[in-house]
């Protein structure tokens, strides 16, 4: 089949995530970028605000137009800050045009977006319409509306989607303690983020009340119906990018490292972007970062019966913009990896 060049818009595209969208797809070979918006500033060249785009775009950001969009596009990613995305995209929905939204608007029901995000939630039609895709378990079936996961949720459903899909969780013993860097926080300054309080500082925050707990419980029932509740910390790390995941579960059955082992390997094993370590062996951030994968490790204590999954990925490419772009590959016929073929700087 001829492959088509398609005519990508990005909303939000000032942000953090925004910027790594622009900086991946101009590898894709098959991406043009027709049109970038964010609040501020329109009809600034892009590059004048990021000089590190200069030669690489000549693009200004021009006012957000739904109707202008979609006669010049073929796809929309909103890269928009959360309560942004349930307010402008009923018209994209209701033309059935394709869009990926990275932020957390329509991954959860009204009712639970309304307790954890604690903002006014989309109309739960418009959520009805909308498929939750975790890219490297895409379907057939996902409508043209995704809702890319949360990056500390595709760490964490990615370590525990071999044994969750298998039934093999211990539904009382599920804890998963993930640490991250400061730009999963966006652009904003805040208290926590200023250098004085992240540099050589580890801070645990949102505890028991991260946003994300509903959104892995949904995708891991879905896996395990009898899952009820998981116990989910985050901590922020003095590191740009990076999750790391330590995710803590006890089996329904005994077992060995070397058949969990094997369970990895064989869920994965046709999974461009999930490297399971060799037995014995466990992640590290750096060598994810800058990159599309995630990185798996296992552990398993014969004595306590507790497996240990470390999961790392980079939050802004696996956790953000690398996973709506292999979303985007798979909606429109690509080869998942286009694109996204990012080796992890060595030293
Ligand atoms: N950072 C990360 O690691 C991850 C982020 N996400 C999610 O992706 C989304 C973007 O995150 P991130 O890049 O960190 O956010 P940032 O805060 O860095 O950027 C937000 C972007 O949204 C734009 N924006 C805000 N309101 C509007 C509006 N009404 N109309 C048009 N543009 C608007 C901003 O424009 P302006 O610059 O003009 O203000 C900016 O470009 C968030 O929902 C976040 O939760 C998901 C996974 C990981
Ligand atoms: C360090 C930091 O603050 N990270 C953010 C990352 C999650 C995120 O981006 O959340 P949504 O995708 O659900 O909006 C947080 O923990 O809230």
């Amino acid at each position: 089949m001829a492959l088509k060049v398609i005519k990508v818009a990005i909303v939000g595209v000032t942000g953090y995530s925004g910027l790594e969208l622009l900086r991946l797809l101009k590898n894709h070979r098959y991406v043009e970028i027709v049109s970038i918006h964010n609040t501020a500033n329109h009809s600034q060249m892009i590059a004048e605000a990021y000089p590190h785009l200069k030669s690489m775009y000549k693009i200004t950001t021009t006012p957000f137009d739904p109707l202008h969009i979609m006669q010049e596009a073929d796809i929309v990613f909103f890269a928009t800050s959360s309560g942004v995305s349930k307010d402008l995209v009923a018209p994209f929905i209701a033309a059935h045009f394709p869009v990926i939204d990275l932020s957390g608007d329509f991954r959860l029901s009204a009712e639970d977006y309304a307790s954890w995000y604690h903002k006014t939630p989309a109309p739960q039609t418009l959520i009805d319409q909308t498929t939750y895709s975790l890219a490297d378990f895409y379907s057939a079936s996902t409508t043209n509306y995704i809702a890319n996961p949360g990056c500390y949720a595709t760490a964490t459903l990615l370590a525990l989607a071999p044994i969750a899909q298998h039934h093999l969780l211990d539904k009382h013993n599920i804890i998963i303690d993930a640490k991250g860097g400061l730009s999963g926080a966006g652009k904003s300054l805040t208290t926590a983020s200023h250098f004085i309080n992240a540099n050589e500082n580890v801070t645990m925050y949102k505890a028991n009340q991260h946003q994300h707990i509903p959104e892995i419980t949904r995708q891991l029932q879905k896996w395990q119906p009898n899952i009820e509740h998981i116990q989910f910390n985050t901590s922020l790390i003095p590191i740009n990018r990076g999750i790391f995941i330590s995710a803590y579960v006890k089996l329904n059955e005994d077992t060995s490292l070397d058949v969990l082992h094997r369970l990895y390997t064989s869920t994965y094993y046709q999974k461009p972007f999930i490297r399971v370590m060799p037995e014995g062996t466990l992640p590290n951030i750096k060598q994810v970062v800058g990159t599309n994968f995630a990185d798996i490790g296992l552990a398993y204590n014969q004595d306590t019966k507790y497996l240990t999954i470390v999961s790392v990925i980079d939050n802004m490419i696996k956790g953000a913009a690398g996973q709506a772009i292999q979303n985007m590959n798979h909606l429109f016929g690509f080869d998942e990896t286009m694109g996204l073929e990012l080796i992890a700087q060595y030293a």
